[in-house]
C-alpha cells in the first residue's frame, strides 16, 4: 500500500483559445514534471475524482457522487474518446466500502464521462487505457450540490479502502480553480434546453454539439478582452485554497457554503471538491508533503489554472 496524489485544473479550450507561447510552455513544463513523478511512482490503480458538464450526468437522476463500475468518454472538444479501463470487481469493492463508511454514493455500470475525466488521463498518464482507473464523479455544476464536507468524507472513505489494498494507488483530481464558463442552468434555460439538461442531451446531435463548443470558445475570447464578461477569476481565493490543501486543513473548507463559494470564485469553482476528495483520500495514509504547486489565472482557458501533487511523508526512523 502506497499512495500519490496529483490535482490539475482542466479546460477543453486547449488548442482552441490558447495563452501566449511562454505561458503554454510553462504549463507544459508543469504537466511534464507531474507526468514524470507519476511514472516514477508507477501506479497500479488510479482513483480519478472529476466532475461532468451535462455530458454524462443529467437531471433525470442527478447523483451527488457516482462511482463507475465501467465507463466511456465521449470525446468532447477532441479530447480522448472510448472506454476507460475500469477494474470492475475493485470498483464494486470500493463502492461497498464507501457505503459502509456512511457516504451514499451512486454507482454506474455505464458511466458516460467528458473532458473532465479524459483530459487528466491523457495529460498525466498518456491515454484512457494506460492504467486501471476507478472514476468517481462529484457533481460540481448541477444544483443542488454536495458540500465540501461530504466531498471530504467521500475522499476519506476511499482513502481508507485504498490503504487496505496491496497496491500503489494514484489519486487524481480534475477541475477548478476559480472559474465560471457558460454552463447552462436549469432555472434559467428555455424548455428545450431544460429537456437537454434532463437527459435528452445524452447523445447530442452534431450541430448542437458544435454550437455548444462554439459558445464556450466565444465566451473565452470575450473573457480575454473583458474579465467581467464572465464571473472574474479569483487568484487570492485560489492561492488560499492551495494553502489549505498544502497544510492539510481540508476541514477548514467545511464551513464554506456553496452559495458563498459561487459568489467568491464562480459557479464552476465547485470542481475543487475533487481536489478536497483526493487530498482527503491521501490523508488516510498519514501526514504528507506536497510538490509541484503551480498557479496562474489563464483567461484564455476560463480557468484559475493550478496543479498540486503530494505523497505521504516517509515514516520517522
Ligand atoms: O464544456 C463545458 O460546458 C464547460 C467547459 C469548460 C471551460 C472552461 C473550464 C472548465 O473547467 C470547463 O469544464
Ligand atoms: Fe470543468
Amino acid at each position: 500500500m502506497s499512495a500519490f496524489v496529483h490535482c490539475l485544473s482542466h479546460t477543453p479550450l486547449v488548442g482552441y483559445v490558447d495563452p501566449a507561447p511562454q505561458v503554454l510552455a510553462e504549463v507544459d513544463g508543469v504537466i511534464d514534471a507531474a507526468r514524470e513523478r507519476i511514472a516514477r511512482f508507477d501506479p497500479q490503480l488510479v482513483v480519478l475524482f472529476a466532475p461532468d458538464h451535462y455530458n454524462g450526468f443529467f437531471y433525470d437522476v442527478m447523483p451527488a457522487f457516482c462511482i463507475g463500475m465501467a465507463a466511456h468518454a465521449i470525446g468532447d472538444f477532441d479530447t480522448a474518446a472510448g472506454p476507460l479501463d475500469v477494474p470492475k470487481a475493485l470498483a464494486e469493492s470500493c463502492a461497498q466500502a464507501v457505503l459502509d463508511a456512511g457516504v451514499d454514493a451512486a454507482v454506474s455500470y455505464r458511466m458516460q464521462v467528458d473532458h473532465g475525466f479524459a483530459q487528466p488521463l491523457e495529460l498525466l498518464l498518456g491515454g484512457l487505457q494506460r492504467c486501471p482507473v476507478i472514476p468517481v464523479f462529484i457533481n460540481s455544476v448541477a444544483v443542488p450540490l454536495p458540500s465540501f464536507k461530504r466531498a471530504r468524507l467521500l475522499g476519506e472513505a476511499i482513502g481508507q479502502w485504498a490503504k487496505a489494498l496491496d497496491k500503489r494507488v494514484l489519486f487524481l483530481a480534475s477541475g477548478g480553480l476559480s472559474h465560471q464558463p457558460p454552463v447552462p442552468e436549469l432555472a434559467k434555460v428555455d424548455a428545450r434546453m431544460a429537456d437537454r439538461l434532463m437527459g435528452s442531451g445524452r447523445q447530442l446531435p452534431a450541430d448542437e454539439r458544435q454550437a455548444r463548443q462554439n459558445r464556450v470558445i466565444q465566451a473565452a475570447r470575450a473573457f480575454v478582452e473583458d474579465p467581467n464578461s464572465l464571473h472574474p477569476l479569483n487568484p487570492a481565493w485560489d492561492q488560499q485554497f492551495l494553502d489549505s490543501l498544502e497544510q492539510g486543513r481540508m476541514r477548514d473548507l467545511d464551513s464554506l457554503g456553496n452559495d458563498a463559494l459561487s459568489a467568491l470564485a464562480g459557479k464552476s469553482t465547485h470542481e475543487v471538491k475533487t481536489w478536497v476528495a483526493a487530498f482527503a483520500a491521501l490523508s488516510a495514509f498519514g501526514p504528507y508533503q506536497t510538490e509541484g504547486r503551480y498557479y496562474r489565472p489563464i483567461p484564455e482557458w476560463i480557468a484559475g489554472f493550478g496543479a498540486l501533487g503530494a505523497q505521504p511523508l516517509p515514516p520517522h526512523p
